[in-house]
């Protein structure tokens, strides 16, 4: 799986390129909701798109020949960049950060107008992407890591755009197989339920569960 590498760096370089990719990523969906909810004259968004088009074009003079991948290294472990969902670097993930008390994950996000579904609120499958990263996560974090092989969504009331708690915790392991659930809450309490059964895929299977845990599944 070339798309998961080492990539040893020193901690002051990591800092670096971490400030810079948050700061990029965090221009991007600035841009993104700027895009969404302006309400300028055609002149103005004529001239508008000439930037874009221009600094479109200064970031493409270098560029990787795919995706980000999963790099692992001693200093940074795993940076997941790319990652939908969590991505530093990635400007379409909202991003939702985790943080990791025992075996239970939270996620906290800030949902804008970009993530809109129903008018003022959030679209159901972001809603089902949030979840379906932390539960995986979820099982990741206690050492069973695996392929979203099912998820189950059930959405019990709207959420409304603006800040969201994502909860996930492992709920029982069989075999190669990972059971987890997590809820999504609001101001207004949880709107949404799920599980989801992560297996390890075959070609993972045998591996020391260190070696599973670099090569398999996430962002
Ligand atoms: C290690 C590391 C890392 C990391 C990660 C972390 C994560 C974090 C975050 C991630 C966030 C983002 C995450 C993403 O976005 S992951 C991206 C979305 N998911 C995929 O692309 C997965 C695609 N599917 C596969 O790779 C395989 O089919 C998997 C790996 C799922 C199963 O493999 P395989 O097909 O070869 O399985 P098997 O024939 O050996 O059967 C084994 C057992 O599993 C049971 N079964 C099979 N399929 C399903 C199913 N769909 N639901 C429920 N159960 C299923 C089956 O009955 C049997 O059970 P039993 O009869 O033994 O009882």
């Amino acid at each position: 799986m070339s798309e998961y590498s080492i990539e040893e760096i020193t901690a002051d370089h990591l800092a670096h390129i971490t400030a810079v990719a948050q700061g990029l990523a965090g221009d991007v969906r600035a841009l993104v909701d700027a895009t969404v909810r302006t309400q300028v004259g055609d002149d103005d968004v004529a001239a508008a798109r000439e930037h874009i088009a221009a600094a479109t074009a200064l970031l493409r003079r270098e560029q990787l020949p795919g995706a980000f991948g999963i790099r692992f290294s001693a200093t940074a472990g795993k940076r997941n960049w790319g990652n939908a969902m969590v991505g530093l670097r990635n400007p379409v993930a909202p991003p939702m950060h985790m943080s990791y008390d025992g075996e239970k994950i939270t996620g906290t996000v800030d949902l804008g107008a970009a993530y809109e579904g129903p008018a003022g609120l959030v679209h159901g499958g972001i809603l089902a992407a949030l979840l379906d990263q932390a539960l995986g996560s979820a099982a990741e974090n206690a050492g069973v890591p695996g392929m979203t092989g099912t998820l189950n969504v059930r959405y019990r009331q709207a959420t409304v755009l603006g800040p969201v708690t994502v909860s996930a915790w492992l709920d029982r392991t069989e075999g190669i197989k990972s059971f987890a659930k997590g809820t999504v809450s609001t101001a207004d309490g949880v709107t949404v339920e799920a599980d989801g059964v992560f297996i390890l895929p075959r070609w993972a299977r045998g591996q020391s569960q260190e070696d599973a845990v670099r090569t398999v599944g996430e962002g």
